[in-house]
């Protein structure tokens, strides 16, 4: 009855080409290749041709002299936006609460082995910013965890894939993007250990996968723009952690031409701003103009080029790349279809990315059930059809992606409630369904069935669109649609209810709990196309659930002590006490924990072992791609033994956190530093090994702008959660 996983049509190989000297032989031919480039070509090579002025969402000027194509660069970090066919996969947080670092790799390797085919040269993803601060923040699922460890592996696996498969990633928003409301004006005013040990250590991960682009934000970092930093972008992104590729604005978060470019802007985007007819060109024939009166040095220019081509080498997007193949303005109609075989990636992604949150007396997986109420109109596709609404800008139907520009058009959406059909009509299970949101009818439907499962939702999404009164941003962590009380309703009337929840990130599930008829419930997230096909996976007892949440799921909103702020200006002041972090220097109870997840097997931990070998103090070395060279060498290794002592297969996601000593300055409890995915069958156990690097063991000391290991006793905890510590032990240095 139940499998292990898949194997899976990509796996993670090592980089060929891309590496410190990937970098160098691509700066040799980018130099080579400037010499040839007039002046105007080099500004075209750097400036966007207008919004809608090409086929792709941003567009440059070709240089004939040298072979350079118009770039095409294109959202999504799910999938190539305003194209068909293509893979809609799983939203990041989906891909987050996987911790499966292979599938990762293999969704990064499909979505750029699509981009590729299309002719798309940057895929405007994955996202590390927002990292998720703030519970109800509207883009918090294009990203994959509010942990920066998570994030930061899973940015690095997916970066790998996508350039692996030839696309240039671009990891985006830097810097302290963490809310929709007055994004394009908002100061994130962020204190410089936070900035590191948070926001800015995903994006260290980025960068040590060799990214070719990284993409500015519209707001403000302390005070000033984030395109025009040259604290964020000079000196923290390019000098600090090593960055050789370029930085893109936001499309319209230029702001000036010449500071942004002395502050480190390398590309403008789109060119225009997006009124009719455009305007505000900054850069293109002006850029060229500021050069020849001396407001920008010809060096910053001619460095401006050679970091864009420089990444166009890296990853041999010079060897025959294929020509964009579809228009973003017409419907997206490719003349190629690029989908190959992606849509098993996309269910394994999605079914592993289930979370079981309770399973009372083993109500799931679900054995053959009589009859079975199928309830909520999440439970079906939007009657209008999967792309009704523009940009997923509404909420109609099963949620299967949020909204704004981190989309894609659905090629076909598998609704829960089609595929729970195919599986009763093998099983001969009777299906009653009412798949609107009125309570009363759920609890007639409900009333005539063994099992009834209720489906609720709740959606965000970019601030260009307000949907149902949500300017992007989440107005509160409920259920729409009156999700709380359907599920009521439904419970009144039934026994043996199992709530499935589609939502962007967090929703408060108190009342629900309240209800004794529900005995299970599961939250699928984002699942993307497969959506109801991999729902069945797991109802059905295919597979295991195997999936761990990526943030914190709290009893009521205020306890997450961080959220939007309707106001000009963020003064991030829950500091490092983000999530997990808060909940534990506070001593507060979450209902469902950082890094929690049920399965239908059960796990054992045993004999922890810990060796760690360096000595405290701040790193002295020198700067490679992601930071100090010396940060992400080994330091040591921590094992564990896991066994399968239940009954089926089942794959476990073993979590390390590390309690820095009393010598380091107010520190997060523990924080997440290691974690391994290890599927089993039952009575079969295998060693767990997290490897550590400096960085694990170290906090940004301010003072002297370093990574510092200090010394002291260390506190090792391993578990299957944030709270589920199966194992202790210490380390001093
Ligand atoms: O797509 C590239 C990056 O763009 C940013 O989002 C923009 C989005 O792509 C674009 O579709 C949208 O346009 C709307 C515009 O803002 C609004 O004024 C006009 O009325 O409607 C347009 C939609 O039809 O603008 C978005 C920016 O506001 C993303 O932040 C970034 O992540 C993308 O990669």
């Amino acid at each position: 009855m139940y499998k292990v996983l898949l194997p899976l049509a990509f796996t993670a190989v090592q980089v060929l080409g891309v590496g410190t000297s990937g970098w160098d032989d691509a700066y040799t031919k980018a130099q080579k290749a400037l010499l040839k480039l007039s002046q105007d070509e080099k500004a075209g090579i750097v400036s966007g041709v207008t919004w809608e002025g090409g086929p792709c969402v941003g567009n440059t000027y070709a240089a004939s002299s040298i072979n350079y194509p118009s770039l095409c660069l294109q959202d999504s970090p799910l999938g190539i936006r305003f194209a068909n066919p293509v893979t809609a996969f799983p939203a990041g947080i989906n891909a987050g609460a996987t911790w499966d670092r292979s599938l990762l790799y293999s969704r990064g390797a499909a979505m750029g082995a699509e981009a590729k085919g299309l002719g798309v040269h940057v895929q405007l993803g994955p996202v590390a910013g927002p990292l998720g601060k703030n519970p109800d923040g509207g883009r918090n699922w294009e990203g994959f965890s509010v942990d920066p460890y998570l994030s930061g592996v899973a940015m690095e696996e997916t970066i790998r894939g996508m350039q692996d498969s030839g696309v240039q990633a671009c990891a985006k928003h830097w810097l302290g993007n963490e809310q929709e409301v007055f994004r394009d004006t908002i100061s994130s005013n962020m204190g410089d250990r936070e900035t590191h040990e948070l926001y800015v250590w995903p994006f260290m991960n980025a960068v040590r996968a060799n990214v070719a682009s990284v993409m500015c934000s519209y707001n403000k970092v302390n005070g000033t723009w984030g395109c025009e930093s040259d604290e964020i972008l000079n000196e923290l992104l390019k000098n600090e952690l090593g960055f050789r590729g370029y930085v893109v604005s936001d499309w319209n978060a230029q702001h000036t031409g010449v500071n942004s470019a002395l502050a480190g802007l390398d590309m403008t985007m789109p060119g225009s701003d997006f009124n009719t007819p455009r305007g505000s060109i900054f850069w293109g024939s002006n850029l060229v103009e500021a050069v020849s009166n001396g407001s920008i040095p010809q060096s910053r220019l001619d460095d401006m080029v050679t970091r864009v081509l420089a990444a166009w080498y890296l990853v041999d997007q010079d060897q025959g790349y294929p020509e964009v193949a579809f228009s973003s303005w017409n419907g997206g109609k490719a003349t190629v279809n690029v989908t190959a075989d992606h849509a098993s990636i996309a269910r394994t992604v999605a079914r592993d990315s289930i979370v079981l949150l309770k399973n009372d007396n083993q109500t799931l997986p679900l054995k053959q059930p009589g009859s079975l109420a199928i309830i909520g109109q999440d439970a079906i596709v939007n009657p209008n059809g999967a792309n009704a609404c523009g940009d997923r800008g509404c909420n109609v139907g099963t949620l299967a992606m949020g909204w704004g520009s981190g989309t894609a058009e659905f090629p076909y959406l598998v609704g829960p409630l089609d595929a729970i059909q195919k599986q009763a009509a093998q099983d001969g299970t009777t299906i009653i369904t009412s798949t609107t949101d009125d309570p009363t009818a759920a609890a007639e439907a409900a009333s005539k069935a063994e099992t009834a499962i209720v489906f609720i939702n709740s959606d965000a999404g970019e601030g260009y669109i307000t949907v149902e009164g949500n300017p992007g941003d989440r107005n509160n962590l409920d259920p729409w649609h009156n999700g709380n009380a359907l599920v009521q309703a439904v419970a009144a009337a039934n026994k043996n209810v199992i709530v499935v929840v589609h939502s962007v990130g967090p929703v408060i599930l108190e009342t629900i709990l309240a209800q004794p008829s529900v005995n299970a419930i599961i939250w699928a997230g984002l699942p993307g196309q497969e959506s109801g096909n991999a729902l069945t996976d797991i109802l059905f007892g295919t597979t295991s659930p195997s999936a761990k949440l990526p943030y914190t799921i709290a009893k009521q909103r205020s306890d997450y002590g961080a959220g939007w702020v309707n106001s000009q200006s963020d003064n991030f002041i829950e500091g490092l006490f983000v999530d997990y972090r808060h909940f534990d220097q506070n001593d507060l109870t979450p209902r469902y924990e950082f890094g929690y997840g049920l399965s239908y097997t059960n796990f054992t931990y045993s004999a922890l072992t810990i060796n760690v070998f360096t000595t405290s103090g701040p790193t002295t070395g020198s700067i490679v791609p992601g930071g100090p060279m010396e940060l992400f060498e080994n330091v040591g290794t921590v094992k564990v033994q896991i066994e399968n002592v239940g009954l089926v297969d089942g794959a476990e996601v073993a979590q390390l956190y590390i309690g820095l000593p009393d010598s380091a300055p107010a520190s997060p409890p523990r924080q997440l530093r290691g974690f391994e995915k290890v599927n089993l069958q039952p009575g079969m156990s295998s060693l767990a090994t997290f490897d550590l690097s400096r960085r694990d063991l170290s906090y940004w000391d301010s003072s002297i702008q370093k990574w510092v290991v200090p010394s002291g006793t260390f506190h090792v905890f391993v578990g299957a959660s944030s709270r589920d510590i199966r194992q202790q032990g210490t380390f001093t240095i």
